[in-house]
């Protein structure tokens, strides 16, 4: 656990970094701080590791107060990932990863062999390894970050915009490793970051900064965009905070139609029945993919003894997981699809069924309730 208690940063120059922060970060959870420029989220997260000293109160790391410690010694604790991952540019990938624990005196080998298996953990292929740090992207140089700073095992992850310099593509994934990774290791993640997508889908409990370095709403993601505290906080998250709260109801919760998806091999005259109270009839292959959708006009224009999968479909646009997206991915699907229908997908891809925008609506509505 770590605690802020009246933690303050002024400078000599009259600039208050940080106001009177009083913030418990909790173990094993990722903690975001989100706010705008200057509001003071990195002076707080350096104030963790010893980076900067608080002009006033305490910082605590399991209820022990930091001056109390030597800072080589607790940042051994405290792994650390910036912006543009900082990689010493004369080392390989494989060095700039086992950098700790070789200053820790490990042995080379056992050090590379670690640090082998670390860049295996962040999604990095085993021979780059061998690589300079300048011959990788931008998201590949953020995993040997990422990887470094787990090196030595520390129970404590800083974390200060270290996905912000890459395209928002290789950006999602950086976050969905980051989220698989914690399911795994379980560290206490102080993730700093301008970004409130990022922060809502990081985070376990967010901190939102406002100008002046004061601490405007500590709460959970859910309850920031449900109960916004203050107009600062509301014009922060967005205005269309409303949607992005659905992505905190899982779309399993939707009720899926099987009846208006119907295999290839079905001739035009076996489904019309179908089409007569449906504009669209989604047709899948033997294995459940999703080939395309036919218009039930479409249909009813065809001459009989055509099968589905000779007819020409329009696209189906974009599937969700029925058991791991929410419904803010169901709505997104329909909203992309020229069906302006979702199709619901397992794991493996195969179709589950459709929502149709009245069902769709339904769900959406009963969130508010
Ligand atoms: N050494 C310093 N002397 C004077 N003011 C400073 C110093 N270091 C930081 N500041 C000021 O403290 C305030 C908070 O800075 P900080 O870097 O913590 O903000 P931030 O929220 O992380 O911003 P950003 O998102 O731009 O990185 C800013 O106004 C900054 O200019």
């Amino acid at each position: 656990m770590i605690t802020f208690e009246g933690a303050a940063k002024h400078y000599p120059d009259g600039t208050v970094a940080v106001a009177d922060l009083d913030l418990t970060v909790e173990t094993g959870r990722t903690t975001v701080f989100v706010g705008p420029s200057g509001s003071g989220k990195t002076t707080s997260l350096r104030m963790i590791n010893r980076m900067v000293e608080p002009t006033r109160g305490t910082v605590r790391v399991d209820g022990v107060d930091i001056r109390d410690r030597d800072p080589a010694l607790l940042r051994r604790g405290i792994g650390y990932v910036i912006q543009q991952a900082g990689l010493f540019p004369h080392r390989t990938v494989l060095d700039n990863i086992a950098t700790v624990p070789l200053l820790l005196g490990v042995r080379k080998r056992t050090a590379r062999a670690r640090a082998a298996e670390l860049m295996e953990l962040v999604g990095l292929e085993p021979s780059m390894g061998r690589r300079w740090p300048h011959q990788l992207s931008g998201g590949q140089q953020q995993r040997v970050g990422v990887a470094r700073a787990l090196a030595a095992d520390p129970p404590i992850l800083l974390m200060d915009e270290p996905f912000s310099a890459v395209d928002p593509v290789v950006r999602t994934g950086l976050q969905d490793e980051l989220l698989r990774l914690q399911r795994e290791l379980r560290k206490t993640i102080v993730f700093v970051t301008h970004d409130i997508d990022e922060a809502v889908r990081l985070g376990d409990r967010i901190a939102v900064f406002r100008p002046g370095g004061e601490l405007a709403q500590y709460d959970t993601p859910e309850r920031l965009l449900t109960e916004p505290a203050d107009a600062f906080v509301e014009s922060f998250v967005g205005h269309d905070r409303g949607v992005r709260r659905l992505s905190f109801f899982p779309a399993r919760s939707l009720s899926l139609r099987e009846d208006v998806v119907c295999g290839d091999d079905l001739k035009v005259e076996d489904v019309l029945h179908i089409a007569e109270g449906h504009p669209w009839i989604l047709v899948i292959d033997a294995a459940r993919a999703p080939l395309g959708w036919i218009a039930a006009r479409a249909l009813r224009d065809s001459p009989t003894g055509i099968r589905l999968g000779e007819m020409e479909t329009v696209p189906y646009g974009h599937t969700f997981s029925v058991e791991t997206d929410s419904l803010r991915a169901a709505l997104d699907a329909a909203v992309l699809s020229p069906a302006g229908r979702a199709v619901g997908v397992d794991e493996d891809g195969c179709v589950i069924g459709v929502v149709g925008q009245d069902d769709l609506g339904t769900a959406l509505w009963s969130v508010t309730d």
